[in-house]
């Protein structure tokens, strides 16, 4: 067994952690406040290769291991959620069911786009009325002659409606299984088609300077050729993006809390209180302690699923035990990290609020801690 990281991983963590600390760092405050996505940075990120690290070379990707992205999500999310919410969606989400079930044509149209960074694609699953019961969605797809025409909406859908946003991948119903149960295909829809609407959403709690929209579709019509593997593979599409996506918000877990613990470290140390660092006492080192020690136990969970689907081994279970303990970590650092800071934890001058507030959405998205729950414990058969 061996725990130390290639020199390539050593290097994407010192470079993105250098690129977050100077370009996102002094703006990310501003751009939470005016609720802000910003193209300029996303574009930024784009260009030092954070899009499309576990692309193969051959559609302009990085070709580079999981956990090389993974450590990339973290470093950004330690400094802020709402850029690491856009590298993240854009990866596992936006370019993952391209990659993992496009033909070879549509892997050649869009992915290059996508992992140059100057695009960005959506995942269009949850409705309005489908948010866990993921197979519950209404959204609807029939066949007329060689299209396919598309009617229902979808809702908080990240990276959808921006200046950037080149097209999304749909979730529809297209007939009905065997069983009973709807039969799910999904299809690209491209920006402009008609029909085809992206209105953004504003007044979010948390990663406000990312792009989040509802989606509407109104007999969006496309060709054939649109539809992404074969008829009734979207279900099990869509899962199993969601198993990979759920590193990607894990990660942005495990640097949320990694960022959170770093500023109320520094504040512990800095702030004297009764005549000495308030870190110096045991309730305050106590809970620093703590905040390191789950840290350390999450990124080695974390790494460890990471490592299972490069081998391309079976990985759900420790993606959703990943995911779920991460994401409630950062709710615990974030919490202490605030206490640490007293009345200057509560100003947004501090950052610190915008963790407590950031780590919130990591709670419900890409699977509620419960559905978490629900997956770990078909696993362990309960
Ligand atoms: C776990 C879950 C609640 C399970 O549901 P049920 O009990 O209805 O489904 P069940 O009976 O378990 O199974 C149905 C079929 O599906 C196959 N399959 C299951 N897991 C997988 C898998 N991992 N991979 C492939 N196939 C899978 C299963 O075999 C079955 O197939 P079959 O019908 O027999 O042919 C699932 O629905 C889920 O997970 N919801 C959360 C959605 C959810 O997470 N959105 C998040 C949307 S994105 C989001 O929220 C974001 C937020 C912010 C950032 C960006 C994204």
């Amino acid at each position: 067994m061996n725990f130390d990281l290639t020199k390539e991983q050593t290097m994407i963590r010192k470079e993105v952690r250098k690129f977050a600390q100077k370009e996102i760092a002094p703006i990310a405050g501003e751009l939470d406040e005016k609720e802000e996505f910003s193209s300029e940075l996303t574009r930024k990120m784009g260009e030092i290769g954070l899009f499309g690290m576990f692309v193969s070379e051959k559609y302009d990707g990085q070709g580079m291991d999981y956990i090389s992205y993974i450590i990339a999500v973290e470093e950004i999310a330690r400094i802020d959620g709402s850029q690491a919410a856009t590298i993240a969606a854009g990866n596992s989400l936006g370019i993952g069911p391209l990659y993992y079930f496009g033909s070879e044509e549509q892997k050649q149209k869009y992915l290059p786009k996508l992992c140059s960074g100057e695009a960005l694609w959506g995942f269009g699953l949850t409705e309005p009325t489908a948010g866990s019961d993921a197979g519950g969605s209404k959204t609807t797809a029939v066949r007329d002659g060689d299209d396919w025409v598309i009617n229902g909406s979808k809702i908080f859908i990240t990276n959808a409606a921006c200046d950037m946003t080149l097209g999304v991948t749909v979730q529809a119903i297209t007939g009905t299984r065997d069983n009973g149960k709807p039969e799910y295909t999904c299809f690209i829809v491209e920006k402009d088609t008609p029909g085809f609407k992206a209105v953004p959403m504003h007044k979010k709690m948390m990663w406000r300077a990312s792009n989040t929209a509802e989606l509407y579709f109104d007999n969006v019509r496309v060709p054939k050729e649109n539809m992404l593997g074969n008829q009734g593979d979207g279900f099990h599409q869509m899962l199993k993006t969601l198993d990979g996506g759920r590193l990607s918000i894990g990660s942005m877990g495990l640097g949320g809390a990694q960022g959170a613990y770093d500023l109320a470290l520094k504040y512990a140390k800095d702030r004297k209180q009764f005549g000495q660092s308030i870190s110096k006492f045991q309730a305050i080192a106590f809970k620093l302690a703590d905040c390191a020690m789950e840290i350390e136990c999450a990124r080695n969970l974390m790494y460890k699923a990471c490592w299972l689907r490069n081998e391309n081994r079976p990985f759900e279970k420790e993606a959703a035990m990943a995911k779920l303990y991460c994401s409630e970590l950062m709710g615990r650092v974030a919490n202490h990290a605030v206490q640490i800071h007293g009345g200057y934890g509560l100003m947004k001058e501090y950052n610190v609020e915008r963790f407590y507030r950031d780590q919130k959405l990591l709670d419900i998205g890409e699977g509620t801690s419960e559905v978490q729950r629900i997956v770990i414990s078909r696993h362990i058969g309960c």
